[in-house]
C-alpha cells in the first residue's frame, strides 16, 4: 500500500530554510533496444537544431518511464533518503539532479555546490595516480589549487591510501576508490551532497566512519540525498525521505515512516504476520554495516518460541543477529507503539539498553540477543516494535522499523493502559478499631 499523495509535499517542519533542490514534474524515459535509443538520440537532436516538434512527453515504441511527474522539494540542512526497490529510478533522478543527464518532461532547480558522489570513481581518470586525481576531482568541484593543496592531507588521511596514493587509480580496489572519492567529496565544502550507494563497497569499520562524518557535516547544515539499500543507512543520518516506486513517487515524509513503508512491501511476502514472528533474508555482505538482524521472536520462561503472548506472563523478546566481526558496546533499543488505542496509538513502552547500562559484545557468528521480562506489562491489543541494534547513540547497525504482534488477555477486560500484576483478597481484620479507623 502507498501513502497518499499528500504526503508527497516538503517536509513542514523546515519552513525557515530555503528549498536547494527543486525538483518540478521530473520525467525520464529510456529505450531499452540500443538501436533504436540511438535512433530516437538522432531524432531528438535534429528536431532540436531544426526548431521541430520533440513529443518529449510521449513514448515511443521500446520506450518506458523511468522516471514519471516526480515532485519535491530538498531544504537547506534536510538530510533525504531516497528509498526504492532494484531499477525504481533512483540513480536516474541523482544523475537529473546532478546535471549529468536531462529529463524529458520538467524541471530541477538547484541553489548551492553540489558535490556528486554518484558511482563508484566517478570523476576519476584510471591511468592518473590517486594524487593527480584528487588535484583533478576536487579542481572540477570547485577548489583552487592552493585550497587543494591545504586539503591535500586531510583527504588521504581520511581515506586512509598514504601507501597507494602515487599508484594508478586502475590498480585501486573498488573499496579504495569508494574511500577517495568519499573523502574528496566531503573535503570540498559542498553545500549539497548526492551520495548514491557508493558508501555500499567499504568495509564495516569506513563505512561507520563516513556516517559519523556525514552525520557531523549534517549538523554543520550540509543537505544531502543519499541513495541506499539499507534502511538503517538511511534512519542513520535523514530525517527524510522519498520512495520510489516503478519511476514513481510512491511516499515522501518522515524516514521512519517512509522506511516502514518501504519495508512492508518489500518484505510482505516473506513476514508471517500474526505468527508473532519475523524472519528477514540474509543481506548481501555489500548491503550489510557488520551486525544484521535475521529474526524476531517471543520466548516463554522456559525457553519455549511463543506463538501468542499473553498479558502479565513471562516473556522474552529475542532477536537473531549475525555478526560478521568482533564488536563491543552493543545495544538493543525497543520501542513499542499500540496499533489503535483510543489515543490512536502512541509509544507505550521504550526501553534502552543504553539506559540500563548494558552491553552486548560479539565476534563473528551468530547470536541470540534477549530482554527478559518477568511479566508482559502490555495490555491485550496489537502492537508494532521499531527494534535497533546500535553501538553508540549515532550508530545503528541494523533496525527493523515496524514488527507486529499480538497480546490476548486470559481474563475478562479491565479498564487499564498497561497490564497491573495484581492479587485480590479479604483479610479477617484484628479488630474493629483496625478495619475502621477514624
Ligand atoms: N541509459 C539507460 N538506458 C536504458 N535504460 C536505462 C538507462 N539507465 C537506466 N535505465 C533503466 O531505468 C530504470 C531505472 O534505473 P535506475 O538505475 O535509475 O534504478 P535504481 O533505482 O537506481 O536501481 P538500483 O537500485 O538497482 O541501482 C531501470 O529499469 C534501468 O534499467
Amino acid at each position: 500500500m502507498l501513502l497518499n499523495s499528500q504526503s508527497q509535499s516538503a517536509p513542514e517542519n523546515l519552513p525557515e530554510n530555503p528549498p536547494v533542490i527543486t525538483v518540478e514534474g521530473v520525467s525520464k524515459k529510456f529505450c531499452r533496444d540500443l538501436r533504436r535509443s540511438l535512433f530516437y538520440g538522432v531524432q531528438d537532436i535534429a528536431a532540436d537544431l531544426t526548431g521541430g516538434r520533440r513529443h518529449s512527453d510521449r513514448l515511443r515504441s521500446h520506450e518506458f518511464w523511468a522516471l514519471k511527474d516526480i515532485n519535491f522539494q530538498l531544504h537547506r540542512g534536510e538530510a533525504l533518503g531516497l528509498v526504492g526497490t532494484n531499477g525504481a529510478g533512483k540513480s536516474t533522478l541523482l544523475r537529473i539532479i546532478s546535471g549529468l543527464i536531462k529529463p524529458d518532461v520538467g524541471k530541477v532547480r538547484v541553489s548551492g555546490r553540489i558535490a556528486p558522489l554518484i558511482a563508484l570513481g566517478a570523476g576519476f581518470n584510471p591511468i592518473l595516480t590517486g594524487r593527480e586525481n584528487i588535484y583533478a576531482n576536487m579542481s572540477i568541484l570547485g577548489l583552487t589549487t592552493s585550497q587543494i593543496e591545504a586539503r591535500f592531507q586531510d583527504v588521504v588521511d581520511f581515506a586512509e591510501i598514504e601507501e597507494a596514493i602515487d599508484a594508478p587509480v586502475q590498480t585501486y580496489s573498488s573499496g579504495m576508490a569508494a574511500r577517495l572519492g568519499f573523502a574528496c567529496a566531503i573535503h570540498t565544502d559542498p553545500e549539497i551532497l548526492l551520495i548514491d550507494e557508493v558508501l555500499a563497497v567499504g568495509d564495516a569499520r569506513f563505512k561507520a566512519k563516513c556516517y559519523r562524518r556525514l552525520y557531523e557535516i549534517r549538523q554543520r547544515g550540509v543537505s544531502f540525498i543519499l541513495v541506499n539499500h539499507n534502511p538503517q543507512a538511511i534512519l542513520n543520518i535523514c530525517d527524510t525521505a522519498v520512495y520510489l516506486s516503478k519511476g514513481c513517487l510512491a511516499a515522501r515524509g518522515n524516514s521512519g515512516e517512509i522506511v516502514a513503508q518501504y519495508e512492508k512491501d518489500l518484505f510482505l511476502d516473506e513476514v508471517e504476520f500474526g505468527s508473532n514472528r519475523m524472519s528477514l533474508p540474509a543481506k548481501p555482505r555489500a548491503e550489510s554495516l557488520g551486525l544484521d538482524i535475521r529474526d524476531l521472536f517471543f520466548r516463554d520462561e522456559y525457553g519455549n518460541i511463543l506463538q501468542a503472548l499473553f498479558a502479565g506472563e513471562a516473556v522474552s523478546f529475542c532477536v537473531g543477529i549475525e555478526s560478521y566481526h568482533v564488536f563491543e558496546g552493543i545495544t538493543m533499543h525497543v520501542k513499542i507503539n499500540k496499533i489503535g488505542g483510543e489515543d490512536n496509538s502512541g509509544t507505550v513502552l521504550y526501553l534502552n539498553g543504553e539506559n540500563d547500562d548494558v552491553y552486548f559484545s560479539t565476534e563473528s557468528g551468530q547470536y541470540e540477543l534477549r530482554l527478559e521480562l518477568p511479566y508482559l506489562g502490555l495490555e491485550a491489543g496489537a502492537y508494532t516494535m521499531n527494534l535497533k541494534i546500535k553501538k553508540d547513540s549515532i550508530y545503528t547497525f541494523d533496525v527493523v522499523e515496524s514488527f507486529k504482534f499480538t497480546v490476548q488477555s486470559k481474563s475478562r477486560e479491565n479498564k487499564c493502559v498497561f497490564y497491573q500484576p495484581r492479587t485480590w483478597k479479604i483479610m479477617e481484620s484484628a479488630s474493629k478499631a483496625d478495619a475502621f479507623p477514624h
